[in-house]
């Protein structure tokens, strides 16, 4: 990256500009977007190790579109085992549908409803095939403890995986792209001529998964990410406490494809320590600790064994440290000095925080990270763990809170004495709550991801960059005023 106009202090992403470059890149889908930090992720996108953000839904999309989703430090290991299970027992094309059984109610229809973006039940019977598909529509004016069974209307549109030759839709390298790309042209076209976007998919008449119209274009552009059994990956999060070596040893038996060392005060003598017991375990996948935000700091944790180190303290939007202590650093000098020194020292960062527009995350890879963790903004999908809520107005949102917050503290810390919880709990540097509203016209992860990687594309293809390392040597920025950033902003009404 090169600057247009060399800065002369600490910037960050709102700072920045990126401007064009003469350009070979005729067309944005030719950009690619794989990281280049030993993830395999098709995408350069990190849904972050927070218990607002990152569950098992969350963590399967964003592994079936190319991410990946880290599951935070306080998941007990017995849940992380069934959740890392559930997420590699899912189907790297098809999507998880809600099910629900015909005995079972309206009211539990629509309580579901939110876990998913597809507005969508499907109804199977005892032996797994499909009987019907729910939709919110369906139940208005019914009695809410009505069954669904008595609520099913229309005969709805059931793919068959045979028909539409799903052996060829594993998304792994194997695949045959093609017959795939064949195979979800048919299916899209089969939900278009139906007058539907979602159909449920039955191999050998029983449910497999489902495909909606968005589903089956975004596998023609995304590529899965998958571990070499061609199972969807997963990351889970170790604190810098307790016993390391013996968590981290735990998560690798579940199937966990990352490991995250994960402390607010990333160069610390404890998180050395956790590396070494860590590295002792020869993991044999991608260890990423943080968070750090000088280069000093990037090159002590790569040589202590880091594959990754994690940059960002401060910029979170649950996030109060800065407030709290003056310490961090804004967010983009972080990253692009950071970087630098990874690169130096053989490693590479993931920039963390402070993302609320695709730009954001532009301007990240062109800092030099290879990936970027978004938080606060994914807690805002219907993929994240929390419960679907609605504000006086009737507007849908989830609650998010900080994983230093008082909340926070308090669960991590349940185990202990009333004494020592209070104690720790005197430390909150994030959040307890906070709204994340649900964009009416993006209400799930997908839809972002789709909105970032085109953005994304696009600003690689500005620059003349066929991928993300073309993309950090190409990059050239400029630094701009509050009235240079305002400009660019759109306008929704007259001034
Ligand atoms: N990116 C960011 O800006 C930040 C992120 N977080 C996130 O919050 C979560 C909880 O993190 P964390 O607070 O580390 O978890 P813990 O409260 O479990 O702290 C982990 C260990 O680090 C020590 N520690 C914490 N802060 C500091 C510090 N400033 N200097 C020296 N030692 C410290 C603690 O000791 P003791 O409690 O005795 O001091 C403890 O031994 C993590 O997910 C983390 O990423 C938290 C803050 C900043
Ligand atoms: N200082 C704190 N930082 C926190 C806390 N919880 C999470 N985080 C950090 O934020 C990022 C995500 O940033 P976002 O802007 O996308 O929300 C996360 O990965 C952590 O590093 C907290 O309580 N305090
Ligand atoms: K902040």
């Amino acid at each position: 990256m090169r600057f247009l106009n060399e800065p002369t202090t600490d910037l960050t992403y709102s700072d920045l500009f990126l401007v064009p470059s003469r350009s070979d890149v005729t067309s944005r889908l030719d950009v690619d977007l794989a990281a280049d930090d030993g993830t395999g992720s098709a995408i350069p996108l990190v849904a972050a190790n927070m218990t607002a953000v990152t569950g098992k839904r969350m963590a399967e999309t964003m592994a079936r579109r190319g991410g990946l989703g880290v599951l935070p430090q306080d998941v007990p290991l017995d849940v992380i085992r069934d959740v890392a299970a559930w997420i590699k027992g899912r189907h790297p094309v098809l999507e998880t549908p809600v099910t629900l059984a015909p005995t079972d109610t309206v009211i539990d229809a629509l309580h579901l409803m939110g876990k998913r973006p597809h507005g969508a039940v499907v109804v199977v019977d005892a032996a797994g095939a499909v009987t019907g598909v729910v939709r919110a529509a369906d139940c208005e004016g019914q009695d809410r403890f009505a069954s669904l069974a008595s609520v099913l209307r229309h005969q709805p549109l059931v793919l068959d995986a045979g028909m539409l030759g799903t052996g060829t839709l594993t998304g792994g390298p194997a695949a045959d792209a093609a017959g795939a790309a064949q195979s979800l042209r048919r299916a899209f076209e089969a939900m278009d001529a139906a007058g539907t976007d979602y159909a449920p998919v039955q191999q050998d008449g029983v449910l497999a998964g489902v495909l909606t119209r968005k589903g089956a274009l975004r596998s023609t552009i995304y590529r899965p990410s998958l571990d070499e059994d061609g199972k969807l990956k997963v990351a889970a999060a170790v604190g810098i406490n307790g016993d390391v070596a013996g968590r981290a040893a735990e998560l690798l038996a579940a199937g966990v494809n990352v490991l995250v060392l994960d402390t607010a005060h990333g160069h610390q003598q404890k998180m050395f320590d956790a590396l070494a017991a860590v590295k002792g375990l020869n993991p044999g996948v991608p260890v990423v600790a943080g968070n750090v935000v000088t280069g000093e700091a990037t090159r002590e944790l790569i040589e202590a064994g880091a594959d990754i180190v994690k940059v960002g303290v401060g910029p979170g939007a649950m996030c109060t440290t800065r407030m709290m202590t003056a310490v961090g650093r804004p967010q983009f000098s972080a990253v692009l000095e950071c970087s630098a020194a990874a690169r130096d020292a053989g490693g590479r960062v993931w920039a963390d925080g402070g993302v609320r527009y695709p730009r954001d995350v532009a301007l990240a890879l062109a800092a030099g990270a290879s990936q970027v963790m978004i938080g606060s903004w994914f807690a805002g999908t219907h993929e994240s763990p929390g419960d679907l809520q609605l504000d006086a107005g009737g507007r849908q949102y989830k609650e998010s809170f900080g994983m230093a917050s008082a909340r926070a503290v308090q669960n991590r810390n349940q185990r202990e004495g009333a004494f020592e919880k209070d104690r720790k709990a005197l430390f909150e540097e994030g959040i307890s709550t906070s709204r994340m509203y649900v964009d009416p016209v993006r209400p799930g992860v997908e839809d972002l991801l789709d909105m970032i990687t085109a953005g994304l594309r696009s600003s690689m293809s500005y620059a003349g960059a066929a991928d993300l390392a073309a993309f950090r040597e190409r990059a050239v920025a400029g630094i701009q005023s509050a009235a240079g950033y305002e400009e660019g902003r759109p306008v929704p009404q007259s001034w």
